[in-house]
């Protein structure tokens, strides 16, 4: 269903699946590659690794998530792949989350085309089948943390200047129920009340110390740590270790397939009315003013 409304959207845009490039690498592996989502299959096997390039910021577009969900789709039903690792091509910035301008002065009927894409790429990675690991080499806000939660380890790269966190309060948004019950499963009730709340973007050491990431490491050692943590996972029978990871997320993830369509119509009311076009205005309006 997602995969064949992408490949719709795709075709609108202009992006022709049937030849992405599928080219050969200097040893030989096939390495896939969309505009902004590139996968290549690595040393490590059974393991590819997915790198998101979409610059300025990889921030989270129509085409980008559709990118990424069909990416994953085509993984998973690749038997070859066991694992994916989630990083980033653009430097110091793994994704600057949502796409503001996705969000700002468009009609209903985008918000609605847009909020089902950010649901399914959730959906996607929250209860893929593959062990996602995610190999955060850069700044985190928002959607760019949520994706790094839903992976099943996280390693972050032992840099200051990369935040990580749900900012969204910031922004003058009430951050979806279901970003927060992620933000939940992995830090906990009250350590989300507060970061929820004041919009928290935590560096290296804060994250690891609330249990948003898992290991901090040396900027240049964090594809090798994903890759070799990877390997403890893949030591595990994929049959179980689904059913367990299935056990542990379904309630979560049913929660907003349950709901989904209602969650739609919150994000359109919401991101229709005037204060929060403003708002969203105004704070993209500053990102472009400190430029100068
Ligand atoms: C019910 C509603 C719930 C909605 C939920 C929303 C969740 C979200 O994900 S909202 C998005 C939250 N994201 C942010 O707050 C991040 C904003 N960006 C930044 O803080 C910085 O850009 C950065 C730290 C990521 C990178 O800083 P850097 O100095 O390297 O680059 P910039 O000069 O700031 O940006 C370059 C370029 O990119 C544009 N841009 C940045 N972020 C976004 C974005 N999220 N969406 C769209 N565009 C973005 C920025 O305006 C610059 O554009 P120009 O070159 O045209 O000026």
């Amino acid at each position: 269903m997602a995969l064949a409304a992408g490949r719709a959207m795709l075709m609108r845009s202009g992006v022709r699946l049937g030849t992405q490039a599928a080219a050969r690498g200097g040893n030989g592996a096939r390495r896939f590659m969309n505009h902004r989502v590139v996968v290549e299959p690595n040393t490590v096997p059974g393991v590819a690794v997915i790198k998101f390039k979409n610059p300025p910021v990889n921030s989270l577009t129509l085409e980008f998530l559709t990118e990424f969900v069909i990416c994953l789709e085509k993984l998973e039903n690749d038997k070859t792949f066991r694992g994916v690792v989630l990083t980033s091509d653009c430097p110091g910035i793994f994704s600057a989350g949502l796409d503001l301008r996705e969000m700002c002065g468009k009609n209903p009927a985008h918000y609605a085309e847009y909020w089902r894409a950010v649901q399914e790429m959730w959906l996607k990675v929250y209860l893929s089948n593959l062990v996602l690991v995610a190999a955060i080499n850069g700044t985190s806000p928002a959607g760019g943390c949520l994706i790094a939660l839903s992976c099943d380890y996280r390693v972050l790269a032992d840099n200051p200047r990369y935040r990580m966190g749900l900012n969204e309060t910031l922004l003058g948004l009430v951050v979806p129920f279901w970003f927060k019950d992620t933000l939940v499963n992995t830090i906990g009730h009250r350590a989300s009340e507060r970061a929820l709340q004041l919009g928290l973007l935590f560096p290296p050491a804060e994250a690891l110390q609330l249990g948003m990431v898992d290991q901090v490491v040396p900027e240049d050692q964090v594809q090798s740590t994903a890759l070799s943590v990877m390997t403890q996972w893949l030591a595990i029978p994929d049959h179980v270790r689904q059913l367990t990871k299935n056990m542990i997320r379904k309630a979560t993830a049913d929660h907003l397939i349950k709901h989904q369509e209602a969650d739609i119509q919150n994000f359109i009311n919401f991101i229709s009315r005037d204060s929060i076009q403003k708002s969203l205005q105004v704070y993209l309006e500053n990102l472009k003013q400190k430029k100068h």
